[in-house]
């Protein structure tokens, strides 16, 4: 029989559940043991649901507390001294790698004082994982109570016997790093690392378990010789391991593995190979073609990335093309990564129309779906025929829809033409006729957007939701908000304005809330670090705008300005990326849906009187592929297609600006001068100025703004300071295209601190001001 496997379950639970425990246990508020409790009952909870559901494979040792590759950091003992030296106890050595931490002195224990370990992005998902950091030397030793076997026990005590999830050796160490100063490359660290696998491995076998699944996801990128040759002596040696330890299903998700196929047959004496034909369904045959005589393929067909149900019929010819080689015990239906990705349950939703309710499936859902495919595919259509009709129904009811199917949206993408992606006049002609209407000194300050969201602000934004005030008294409020903000920055004298953006909650959801095609929920929170949850607005269908956004609160704020104010929109991109997409038509399609309509809010405010306009694409970078290749060409293509169609509506003399938080574009420069803004702003207090060199080296013409101080921090600069990083900048850049600001957004700080750290700024760009016109 085919049967079904979940590569891992969400951490939360229904209500953010783990979040809170681990933040009441954070504040001191719940003991260790009570926090221990709630992962164990949410452990519980979400392995009963998939039994519930019929899942034959189900996961163990995919929950974590904060981060399963910081689980296996410290699984693996691979713990900087830093932390190690506090012989903390194990569970808030784990936080303090998570997160830092800052404890004083007490009589029983020293002061501690240490800095979370790196946090980054897990492939091209928005979740965080924890970097393991390694030293010269570096040794391994395994935990003394290891989590893995600890968690497949407490689930066969509960009558479940799971199929443990480890992340595989190479992946392990290829998403690590050296630690700073020590030269290690961690793959060299393998022939080290091995033994412990061999360790847990065995461990496993005597607790019961039989079989294990062993996430290597890195063969999805271009690897590097040395890691890609890597996979060859890890398997050798665990597939001779054979009977010793339980069978191993190696897992790869988010993207195709035919790249590496070579790789393949490193695996052949293993039990199973998973890949994602959600995202790339055409490697199919050759991995078939690639598997070891008897090697079990798992074919991830339910989408654990997104939130729309399964399309059975798709998804069963799939399963059915593998069963017709392999055979039915040789096929295993799956998701095709960890629904980590997904939200908890559709059940929270009670708010969501009921047409669009009926596209969706999060994760519990969704381990429903994979039961009803590996029965239809067991025991034929017939045998769930009335959850098959359903599926059908609700695809038909989707490919149908009204909202997907918008023909104006349609026509006015069929009637782009070329000259709408292009500004009227080269820069130079720009900037000149800017200039003159700005009439902007040497060093412009300005800000990125937001100033600090006070909690009078959240105050009142819930009580509008709440219906306690009405949109007049709501409006009237914003309207004092931002007089005060214009006042402040006129104290400042702060050179372009911004009006703060008091009236955003967000800065995707602000915007789709006034768009067509998106919709909201109540409960679909996901993991994005740590304790954080984000929850991301749904695209189901075609975008339009039917009204203005900003427009009202930028043109107030314009009239009582005495300097040019800033419109701030986000970008396509930036719109798109953190956001659910469609499904049913490409990103691309999405992201130019969203760029018209964003170019009319921008044409919109240059007619009332906005004349330099900020669109906000922190995204672009993340959504770049994770390989080289016709396929990040591509997705640049789009996208600065998508950022220019948004923008280059208006006239020569109304300034464009974008932001980005971060500072490395050196491999993707070409993409950020194709944007033509007029001005970017972007993250830069943090890094090395070296890095604006890219800027000098192609000689890029326009004006920047590399942020000069970190806004993640209550910390003031100070004035001698920000001098300082503005001489370095001026060491790569030309005095008259360099303006002076933040590295992003205020709106996490306090206005005390804002305006101590601005007033620095100002001073430091008019001290260069001075000096320049000086000797100019
Ligand atoms: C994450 S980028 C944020 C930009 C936005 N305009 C702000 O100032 O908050
Ligand atoms: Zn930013």
């Amino acid at each position: 029989m085919v049967q079904s496997s979940v590569l891992g379950f969400p951490r939360m639970g229904v209500n953010r559940d783990l979040k809170k425990a681990n933040e009441a246990y954070w504040a001191g508020k719940i003991s260790q043991k009570e926090l221990l409790a709630e992962g164990k009952r949410l452990r519980g909870e979400h392995w009963k649901i998939q039994k519930d559901a019929g899942i034959d494979s189900i996961p163990s040792n995919d929950f974590s507390h904060y981060d399963h590759v910081l689980d296996h950091i410290q699984l693996f003992g691979a713990i900087p001294e830093k932390y190690s030296k506090y012989n903390l106890d194990p569970i808030d050595e784990f936080f303090a790698m998570g997160r830092g931490l800052q404890k004083p002195q007490t009589p029983e224990a020293a002061a501690v004082d240490v800095p979370a370990l790196e946090m980054v992005k897990w492939f091209d998902s928005n979740y965080h994982y924890v970097k393991p950091t390694f030293q010269d030397g570096q040794n391994f030793k395994l935990s003394s109570n290891p989590k893995p076997v600890a968690e497949f026990l407490e689930a066969k005590e509960a009558g479940i016997i799971t199929r443990p999830v480890l992340v595989g050796p190479v992946t392990f160490l290829a998403l690590g790093k050296a630690d700073r100063d020590q030269n290690v490359v961690p793959i060299s660290l393998l022939h080290k690392l091995l033994p412990l696998y061999e360790e847990i491995l065995i461990k496993l076998k005597e607790a019961g378990a039989e079989s294990v699944q062993i996430d290597e996801p890195c063969l999805v990128f271009d690897l590097p010789p040395k890691v890609k040759n890597a996979f060859k002596p890890a398997y050798d040696k665990l597939s001779s391991l054979s009977g010793k330890i339980p069978e191993l299903v190696v897992a790869t998700y988010f993207g195709d593995i035919v790249h590496n196929h070579d790789v393949l047959p490193s695996f052949s004496n293993l039990h199973g190979l998973h890949i994602d034909l959600v995202r790339n369904p055409e490697q199919l045959d050759t991995v078939m073609g690639a598997l070891g005589e008897k090697q079990l393929l798992s074919v991830g067909v339910v989408d654990g990335r997104n939130i729309w149900k399964a399309n059975f019929k798709k998804a069963i010819e799939t399963v059915e093309t593998a069963v017709q080689k392999l055979g039915k015990d040789r096929v295993i239906v799956a998701s095709s990564s960890s629904l980590l990705h997904t939200p908890h349950t559709l059940a929270s939703e009670k708010k969501l129309d009921a047409e669009v309710k009926d596209w969706f499936s999060f994760a519990v859902e969704k381990t429903k779906e994979l039961a009803i495919i590996a029965k239809a595919v067991t025991d034929g259509p017939a045998s769930v025929r009335e959850e098959l009709e359903a599926n059908a129904k609700s695809m038909e009811s989707k490919a149908t829809s009204k909202l997907t199917n918008d023909s104006k949206v349609k026509e006015r993408q069929s009637k782009i033409t070329e000259e709408m992606f292009n500004r009227k006049s080269p820069f130079p002609i720009r900037i000149a006729q800017q200039q003159e209407k700005l009439n902007l000194p040497l060093f412009p300050t300005t800000t990125i957007g937001s100033f600090p969201q006070t909690k009078e602000i959240r105050v009142q934004r819930n009580k509008l939701t709440k219906g306690e005030i009405s949109e007049e008294e709501y409006e009237k409020f914003i309207e004092k908000e931002i007089q005060d903000v214009v006042q402040i920055q006129e104290e400042l004298d702060l050179d372009v304005y911004v009006h703060g953006e008091p009236e955003r909650n967000d800065m995707v959801q602000y915007f789709g809330e006034r768009l067509t095609g998106y919709v909201f929920t109540t409960h679909a929170w996901v993991q994005s670090y740590g304790s954080r949850c984000v929850r991301p607005p749904i695209i189901v269908g075609d975008i339009s705008r039917p009204a203005p956004m900003t427009v009202k609160e930028s043109k107030y704020a314009a009239s009582i300005s005495k300097k040019p104010m800033k419109g701030m929109l986000t970008g396509p991109i930036t719109c798109l990326r953190w956001s659910y997409p469609r499904n049913d038509i490409h990103q691309s399609v999405q992201a130019e849906q969203l760029a018209l309509a964003l170019r009319d809010e921008v044409v919109d405010l240059e007619s009332a009187g906005v004349y330099v306009i900020q669109v906000d694409e922190p995204a672009l970078r993340e959504g770049l592929p994770l390989r080289q290749g016709l396929e990040r060409e591509n997705y640049l293509s789009w996208a600065v297609k998508a950022f220019r169609l948004s923008v280059a509506g208006v006239k020569d003399s109304t300034q464009i600006h974008s932001h980005f938080c971060y500072s490395e574009f050196q491999d993707f420069f070409q993409a950020i001068a194709a944007l033509d803004a007029d001005v970017l702003s972007i993250e830069n207090s943090k890094s090395d100025a070296k890095l604006l060199k890219v800027f000098v080296d192609e000689a890029y013409p326009r004006h920047i703004g590399p942020g000069v101080y970190d806004i993640h921090s209550p910390r003031i600069p100070s004035e001698d300071e920000i001098k300082d990083r503005i001489q370095e900048m001026l060491q790569f850049l030309q005095p008259d295209q360099l303006w002076i600001d933040p590295d992003c957004g205020l709106k996490t700080r306090q206005w005390k601190e804002t305006k101590a750290a601005l007033t620095n700024m100002v001073n430091a760009a008019k001290f260069y001001r001075q000096k320049y016109s000086k000797s100019s």
